[in-house]
């Protein structure tokens, strides 16, 4: 698993006399201490600074959506305290009008608007391969799961609720979750922009946009031949020119709304090619420090809850226990294939500016020492044309961790 520690400033650093010269530099996740020297080895970590653009840490994790198209499971996951850049890693800023609404300004992007372009951008330089594309968005609030595309945005305040079922063959899945077929980055990003809306956010002493559930972006590659639900493959060229193409990014869920067909999970016949994952994760957080109370509070307990359950569920992965707890907390169940799949894994730590911040900082950095300490194995390949897997069924995995 690779780690990347994002926006840690050289104040913090210094304070802990742990920042050596250049600015940018790698980290020992294991330890946790600062080394100097110019290349990433077993062990060690990209970090970046303040400075440090969207597109940069974005064109370093762009070789895994090759890997996906490849045929590898992949997913992307920012963990960290509340406030520390998480959703802007994955999404971007929040738009200045709408808290609930992404920033349009493309060089301040996340990772999955970006992820969504490099996505078509792949697809569109193989059409021989051209998989279809189904989308899925969920939240993960005080431990329920909610179907964020299940319902029109202007007419519900929350998504449906929804269970995960672990299958006979042992992988986790949310039966009769929206899916929807998106044929360009543009419809890509509009289900996003959809489905955010209706995300929890409350206000904190520390963050005042401060989302209060897991989200779990999925997009699932599908044999073209194989989805008779979906839009047809002829009416992408159409269905980008209708969105927008030259506008790629300015596509607003309330101006209209993306030409997608839903595909219910269950109905799938095909065979899947793999899946990203990418998820923003709730910021773990004091209570004391944040200052919440009432809901508020009742949604830190379960936060934290899920978070300590996913750090249970890490440990008990690099100890090789028998038994791992996925079923403790509803993000790891249903993270579960991801986890300890076989899904190539890249965790995020984002930290906070500031010397206050010290002791979550380096609460996050154990967190991803003990993520480092999984088994890493080679990811199992499964050739597009050859070795498919029917929706559900899935390879038998090793776990297998970037
Ligand atoms: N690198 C950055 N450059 C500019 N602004 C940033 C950066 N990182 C975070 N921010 C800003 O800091 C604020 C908090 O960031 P963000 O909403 O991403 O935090 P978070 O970790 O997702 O918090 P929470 O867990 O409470 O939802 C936002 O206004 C965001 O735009």
């Amino acid at each position: 698993m690779s780690t990347y520690i994002p926006y840690v400033t050289q104040d913090i650093c210094q304070s802990k006399g742990i920042l050596p010269a250049p600015y940018r530099n790698y980290l020992d996740i294991a330890s946790p201490t600062w080394t100097e020297g110019p290349l990433p080895a077993v062990g060690t970590a990209p970090v970046y600074g303040p400075a440090e653009s969207q597109a940069t840490v974005f064109g370093d994790l762009r070789p895994l959506l090759i890997s996906l198209l490849d045929g590898y499971n992949v997913c992307i996951m920012a963990y960290g305290q509340t406030g520390s850049g998480k959703s802007y890693t994955m999404l971007g800023p929040h738009s200045e009008g709408d808290s609930a609404l992404l920033s349009d300004a493309l060089e301040d992007l996340g990772i999955i608007p970006r992820a969504a372009e490099e996505l078509f951008r792949l697809i569109s330089e193989n059409p021989s391969r051209s998989p279809k594309v189904d989308v899925s968005i969920v939240e993960i609030y005080n431990n329920n799961i909610f179907d964020l595309l299940a319902k029109d945005s202007s007419t519900a305040m929350s998504g449906s609720k929804c269970q995960t079922v672990t299958t006979q063959e042992g992988r986790s899945e949310v039966p009769k979750l929206t899916c929807r077929a998106v044929a360009s980055a543009v419809e890509f990003v509009g289900l996003i922009h959809r489905g955010i809306q209706l995300r929890v956010q409350h206000p904190t002493l520390v963050h005042k946009n401060s989302s209060r559930s897991h989200l779990i972006v999925t997009a699932t590659l599908t044999t073209a031949s194989s989805l008779g639900s979906t839009a047809p493959q002829s009416s992408q060229a159409s269905l980008q020119k209708k969105a927008g193409a030259g506008n790629r990014w300015t596509t607003s869920p309330r101006a209209s709304s993306p030409h997608t067909v839903p595909v219910d999970s269950a109905d799938h016949s095909g065979q899947v090619l793999a899946r990203l994952q990418l998820v923003d994760l709730a910021g773990s957080e004091c209570a004391a420090v944040s200052g919440v109370t009432g809901v508020a509070l009742k949604e830190t307990s379960f936060i934290n809850r899920s978070l300590a359950a996913l750090a249970d569920v890490l440990g008990a992965l690099s100890e090789r226990c028998d038994h791992i707890p996925y079923r403790n907390s509803k993000l790891t169940h249903l993270l579960q294939d991801s986890i300890g799949g076989d899904a190539k894994l890249l965790m995020i730590l984002c930290v906070s500016p500031g010397q206050k911040h010290v002791a979550e900082t380096l609460r996050a950095l154990k967190f991803g020492a003990r993520a480092r300490q999984v088994e890493r194995r080679p990811s199992r390949r499964r050739p597009p044309s050859s070795q498919m897997q029917k929706p559900g069924l899935g390879l038998a995995g090793s776990p297998t961790l970037l």
